[in-house]
């Protein structure tokens, strides 16, 4: 499924957050979505989620307006996990994850064997079998992370939005998730801060910038030492690692040295 933003705006407090944003992803594509705090990446998810209402534009899945499609329908195709989405509950980690199932479910029908299947598959896929019966509060903030996704996946989506899925995983479940993400078919749009994990497993990376789109492309084409100095501010170098794969190194920050503070 493509997902597709035209001159996509929200404003907030008179201010456009998001800003004339154009974008699309193709189907089966993962694509990553970089910029530095606040240049408005959570925003553009919330939007693309068809959580905000956006001030002006379209939002389209496969070129139909998002608009028109009621909140039910856009959960059996798009999956989104938030940032540090936390959940408050006393529920089993399975009945967590099980939540995904709800917008294939009649209100006043419990799971049936496919939802309780489902469940089980992608409570496999994050590794999290052993840990099914335990109650959420008892998790681990990176437990927690990954039943969030298990809970995305449970919506068998055709797109997954994810905002930083990578905060609080240790570096094997960080690799295993950009694995799953890079190697499903579904089409992906994740935001992530660390510019070499995105290199490494995007197909095409999304820049965002001050709440505007300021480049799309190949990972080696958006990260360039003047692009990464000009939007993050850091003085940085971009090549290959000693596996080939790109990866940027950092000199520093791209301000003067010894400014006094
Ligand atoms: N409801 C709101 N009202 C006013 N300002 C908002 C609102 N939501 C977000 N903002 C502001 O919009 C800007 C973009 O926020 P957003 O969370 O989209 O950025 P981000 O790129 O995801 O940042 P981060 O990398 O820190 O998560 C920030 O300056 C934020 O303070």
């Amino acid at each position: 499924m493509r997902i597709g933003a035209e001159r996509l705006t929200w404003s907030a407090s008179g201010r456009a957050i998001v800003d004339d944003v154009t974008l699309e992803v193709a189907p089966g594509e993962t694509a990553g979505l970089i910029g530095p705090n606040g240049s408005g990446k959570s925003s553009l998810l919330r939007c693309l989620a068809g959580l905000r209402p956006p001030t002006a534009g379209t939002v389209r899945y496969d070129g139909e307006p998002i608009a028109d499609w009621g909140v039910r329908r856009v959960a059996r195709h798009v999956a989104f996990v938030e940032q540090a989405a936390d959940t408050d509950t006393d529920l089993r980690v399975a009945d967590v994850v099980g939540l995904g199932r709800t917008p294939f479910r009649d209100r006043w029908r419990g799971p049936d064997a496919t939802d309780r299947a489902v469940v089980v598959a992608a409570l496999d896929r994050l590794g999290l079998t052993g840990l099914a019966d335990r109650h959420w509060k008892s998790l681990s903030g990176g437990e927690r992370q990954r039943a969030h996704i298990a809970r995305a996946l449970a919506q068998r989506p055709w797109c997954i939005l994810l905002d930083e899925p990578t905060n609080h995983l240790d570096i094997k479940h960080q690799l295993e998730l950009m694995e799953l993400l890079a190697g499903t078919e579904q089409t992906v749009l994740v935001a992530l801060h660390d510019l070499s994990l995105a290199a490494r497993y995007c197909d095409r990376l999304l820049l965002m910038h001050q709440g505007r789109l300021v480049a799309a492309g190949p990972p080696a084409d958006v990260l360039t030492p003047a692009r990464l100095a000009e939007v993050f501010g850091v003085d940085a170098e971009v090549g290959r690692d000693g596996l080939g794969n790109l990866a940027v190194s950092y000199r520093g920050t791209a301000a003067p040295v010894g400014a006094p503070l």
